[in-house]
């Protein structure tokens, strides 16, 4: 047998279960050389895409190589002393869930969501669940204006109902996906519907930015069922990847509707908080940026400063 490609899916105790394309699970070790290779920030992670080659003697495989990544979700340490922890790499998308009612949906903690995606690099949607129970249309359609106008894909969906349930499948499909959401969102019920038989171990979102916890979390990739190729990114901790390390000065570019208006300001190192002449705050004031966002940036920003300060 000669080389093979998979992906890393899991690992424990140094041995990594590698999946190739047709399902195949080999279980690995990383080669000598690498492990010499490896530093802290290029430590193999699931989601990794390497190549296997059979052992000499035995019956198990050796990793002789890792592609570059093109994402990685990573708990950075505060201060950025120790470098990044990664999770996973290779994350495509992040479906945020939120119920519209039951539990009320917290607008804040959604955006707050979305900047740690932006932070990370990973693409999120919003799902809105539960649409059944709100009646008023017009109700959800303001809920999801705000981040429709900022450029993010809202998907409303009913599980009861059986409502979008194909357009987020279709979001699934061949992707690598990070579910995260409040608990009680219907994280479990919209995956179990989706592809029957799969668990997640899902997250609650953390109220706080940099409450962080320092628990062990060992991520997994679940490949989805029925050849879908896509897989699902299994972390019992997305609250882990909070914000932390993420410089409040670099928090106006994890809006991303702000992005046209950064530069535009007459101070170069505008917060957009009171400043005269700022062109997010103008941008708000013309509608052009929903003033609940800006709001969220408001509250994040000065979370942020606050834990920058020296203690
Ligand atoms: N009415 C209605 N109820 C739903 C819908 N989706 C899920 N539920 C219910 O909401 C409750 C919570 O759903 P879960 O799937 O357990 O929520 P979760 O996000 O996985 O919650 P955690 O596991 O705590 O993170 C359950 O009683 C579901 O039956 C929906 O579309 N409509
Ligand atoms: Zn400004």
């Amino acid at each position: 047998m000669s080389a093979m490609q998979g992906i890393v899916i899991e690992g424990t105790g140094g041995v990594w279960q590698v999946r190739t394309p047709d399902g195949t699970m080999l279980p690995s070790a990383l080669a000598g050389r690498l492990k010499q290779e490896e530093r802290d920030f290029v430590k193999l992670a699931v989601g990794d895409h390497v190549t296997v080659e059979p052992e000499e003697r035995g019956q198990g495989w050796r990793i002789t190589a890792i592609a570059p990544r093109k994402s990685v979700l990573a708990r950075r340490e505060p201060g950025g002393r120790y470098g990044e922890r990664v999770l996973a790499a290779n994350v495509d998308q992040v479906c945020v869930v939120f119920a519209v009612a039951n539990p009320e949906p917290h607008v804040r903690m959604i955006d707050r969501f979305l900047v740690v995606c932006e932070a990370n690099d990973l693409e999120p949607h919003v799902v809105l669940n539960k649409v059944d129970l709100v009646a008023d249309a017009a109700m959800i359609d303001a809920l999801a204006a705000p981040y429709e106008k900022a450029g993010y894909p809202v998907h409303r969906t009913s599980v009861k109902r059986g409502i979008g349930l194909d357009e987020l499948r279709a979001v699934l499909h061949g992707k690598v996906t990070a579910v995260a959401g409040p608990s009680g969102a219907g994280k479990s019920s919209l995956l179990n519907t989706l592809h029957p038989g799969v668990a997640l171990r899902t997250a609650e979102i953390s109220q706080s930015v940099n409450k962080g916890r320092h628990t062990t979390v060992g991520a997994k990739l679940i490949p989805l069922p029925d050849g879908d190729e896509g897989y699902l990114v299994d972390t019992p901790g997305l609250r882990e990847i909070a914000m932390w390390g993420l410089p409040a000065e670099s928090l106006d570019q994890c809006f991303r509707e702000f992005r046209p208006y950064l530069g535009e300001c007459r101070f170069q190192d505008c917060h957009h908080e009171v400043e005269p002449q700022c062109a997010v705050q103008q941008a708000v004031e013309s509608g052009k940026v929903d003033r609940g966002r800006y709001e969220s940036y408001l509250k994040l920003y000065a979370e942020l400063r606050a834990s920058e300060r020296p203690r």
